[in-house]
């Protein structure tokens, strides 16, 4: 085993050995779009503001989760987006139960390479991995380039579920990884009569949506 095959190992395994429900969720996406802020805003409910430092291979943190009094821990891996560390991210698609796929609402070519990075998910995942759409930037409503509407048309084409997020203000971080935390905990836990969890459902009942325009959806 390679090195690096080593380390992921011991890293999901000494994770694993100390919970009782965790799950691995990696944040994927152009460089830039905001996964070490989404992820910040989520662990620690503060902006990471000023100067972008891009992240290098890869990094791990940490939260528990509360779904229905159970505590689900996530272990969360944050992506460098940039191409040349690809070959490294690769390596540990396969060991994520879920997928939070970012894209920035101001920059066109981040929202066009979605599919791109949907072709390497479905190379490299398992197969019945849980994957999320996610347009992040949304308060920056006069940069926007990409519209509510070609976002939720993209998720609905790939049947994935979608919501605008801003790491600046927290709209929907919180949501994000709850839904992902809900549908990872009931696909384990779910019994034969229990009625299905639909993550689709959950999240249009609880996302935060503006009446028009200012782009908090
Ligand atoms: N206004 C605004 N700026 C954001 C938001 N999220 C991230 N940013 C800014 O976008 C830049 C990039 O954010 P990062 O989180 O470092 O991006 P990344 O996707 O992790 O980038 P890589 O590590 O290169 O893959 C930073 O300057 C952030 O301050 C957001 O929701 N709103």
């Amino acid at each position: 085993m390679s090195l690096l095959g080593k380390f992921r190992k011991f890293i999901s395994g000494s994770f694993t050995a100390t919970v009782g429900i965790g799950f691995t969720v990696m944040l994927l996406g152009d460089s830039a779009v905001g996964k070490t802020c989404v992820l910040v805003r989520f662990k620690d409910g503060a902006f990471l503001g000023g100067n972008f430092i891009a992240t290098v291979g890869i990094d791990f943190r940490n939260k528990v989760v509360t779904v229905d009094n159970t505590k689900v821990k996530l272990q969360m891996w944050d992506t460098a987006g940039q191409e040349r560390f690809r070959s490294v991210t690769h390596a540990y698609y396969r060991d994520a139960q879920a997928l939070l796929l970012l894209y920035d609402i101001t920059r066109k070519s981040s929202f066009d390479n979605i599919r791109a990075w949907l072709t390497e998910i479905y190379e490299y995942a398992q197969k019945d991995v849980v994957i999320m759409l996610l347009g992040n930037k949304s308060d920056m409503a006069a940069e926007r380039v990409i519209t509510y509407e070609e976002g939720q048309k993209l998720a609905k084409q790939y049947g994935v579920p979608f919501m605008e997020t801003s790491a600046k203000t927290g709209v929907n971080v919180e949501l994000a990884f709850q839904a992902i935390a809900r549908e990872l905990k009931q696909r384990g836990a779910q019994q034969p009569t229990e009625p299905k969890f639909k993550i689709h459902d959950y999240i249009e009942s609880q996302k935060q949506k503006s009446s028009c325009c200012s782009g908090l959806m």
